[in-house]
């Protein structure tokens, strides 16, 4: 039977990774991305501003919405300080498969809980399934309809105390209008753009870096 861009996606990192090395898995996904299938991991250009505002946010406890692959969920993991923890919610049961696959060969799954299911429903329920009381960085990178609405939920249900982080991808493609509006509205958020590419193209984008004020 066929396979699917995923699971040829990690047939590469097997191939072409080094098992335990995430850096390599990162690699590996973005070579296989430029060189024979473009795929929706965040990108090694925006990546690299992904990593930076981990390293600065040191953050104990991070939530993931959109895992797709794991990509970014590799870059965030090998950057966590020792006992930090990052949930990462994918809603595709394949794509979730693929995903703890990737984790798993990068040596990064001590650090990662991957729950399969609908942030919508999943949000409300972190501080009593998985004892968060609030998170210190937010990477929103699922679905453009949802980044409003899971913002609002986040905070109607107490998960950002002052000074957490929320990063958007794709606030310019495929774009967040409404997110965009809000939050750089928001007295609640100090909001900042970051200027880059969709992953693998030419094509503009860029991330959205709002701290919570509380
Ligand atoms: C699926 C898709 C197609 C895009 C595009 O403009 N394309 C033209 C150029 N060709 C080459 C690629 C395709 S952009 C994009 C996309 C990108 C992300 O980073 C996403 N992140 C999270 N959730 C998403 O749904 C998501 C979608
Ligand atoms: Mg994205």
């Amino acid at each position: 039977t066929q396979s699917t861009r995923p699971q040829r996606l990690l047939a590469a990192v097997h191939k072409k990774a080094t098992r335990g090395n995430p850096r390599s898995v990162v690699k590996a996904i973005d070579e296989f991305c430029n060189q024979n299938e473009w795929a929706m991991n965040v990108g090694n250009e925006k990546g690299e501003i992904l990593d930076s505002v981990v390293s600065e946010t040191n953050p104990g406890c991070v939530l993931e919405l959109g895992t797709y692959c794991g990509y970014s969920t590799v870059r965030i993991a090998s950057l966590l300080p020792p006992h930090a923890q990052l949930i990462t919610l994918e809603f595709n049961p394949d794509n979730a498969a693929v995903a703890r696959q990737v984790i798993a060969w990068a040596g990064v799954a001590e650090k990662v809980r991957l729950v399969e299911g609908e942030s919508g429903e999943w949000i409300p329920k972190m501080k009593e399934q998985f004892g968060v009381k609030t998170f210190d960085l937010v990477f929103l990178d699922h679905w453009k309809n949802r980044y409003l609405l899971d913002t609002k939920l986040m905070e109607e249900c107490g998960l950002l105390k002052k000074g957490s982080v929320l990063l958007a991808d794709n606030v310019v493609c495929p774009g967040a209008p409404d997110y965009l509006e809000y939050i750089r509205n928001s007295p609640q958020y100090k909001s900042q753009f970051f200027k880059s590419h969709l992953e693998y193209t030419k094509a503009e984008d860029g991330l959205e870096k709002s701290v919570f004020l509380g």
